[in-house]
């Protein structure tokens, strides 16, 4: 199988502020990358939603999902990269160092008539993810000497 254009792409920066929505309106944190990490993204990554792995400064590498784009349910103005780990973490992890690796594409980000909907399709596209990454042609990125 044959990747995206521009996949795998590999990416790591500060996790900085978001509107901290994830949390309180979706109960799905999502950590968000500044500016210049979204702009080191090759040009031919169309925005969408993503999943790869996903390590926090030397922590495990977990699975992840990733939003690229402007978010249409809330029109944000600037364009944003945000991961969701799939993981439960007892505490936040701002300024820390994420790396990430994207794999795969799996669908366009989507206006939605509401909350409940869109919380809906993220958790369908954890799920879609979780299988994604067992193959053998995604997996294999955990030991990628990206995250060592
Ligand atoms: C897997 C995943 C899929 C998403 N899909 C959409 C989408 O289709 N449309 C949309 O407007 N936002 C989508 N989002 C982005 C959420 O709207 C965003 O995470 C939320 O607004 C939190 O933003 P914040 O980090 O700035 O608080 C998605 C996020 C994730 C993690
Ligand atoms: N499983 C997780 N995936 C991503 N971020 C998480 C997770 N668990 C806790 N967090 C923390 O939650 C923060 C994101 O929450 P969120 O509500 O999206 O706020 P913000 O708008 O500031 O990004 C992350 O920056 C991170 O510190
Ligand atoms: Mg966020």
């Amino acid at each position: 199988m044959t990747f995206p254009k521009g996949l795998p792409h590999f990416a790591k920066g500060e996790v900085i502020k978001g509107f901290g929505r994830g949390s309180k309106e979706l109960g799905i944190p999502t950590a968000n990358y500044d500016v210049d990490v979204v702009n080191n993204m090759p040009k031919e990554v169309e925005p969408g939603i993503y999943f790869g792995f996903a390590k926090v400064d030397q922590g495990p590498v977990y699975k992840m999902v990733m939003s690229v784009g402007w978010n249409p349910f809330y029109n944000n103005t600037q364009k944003s990269m945000e991961i969701y780990i799939i993981q439960k973490f007892d505490e936040d992890f701002y300024g820390k160092m994420l790396k990430v690796v994207m794999l795969g594409y799996l669908r366009p980000e989507k206006n939605f008539n509401s909350v409940d909907e869109l919380i809906k399709a993220i958790n369908n596209d954890v799920k879609e993810a979780e299988v994604k990454l067992d193959e053998e042609q995604f997996s294999k990125f955990k030991t990628h000497e990206f995250f060592s």
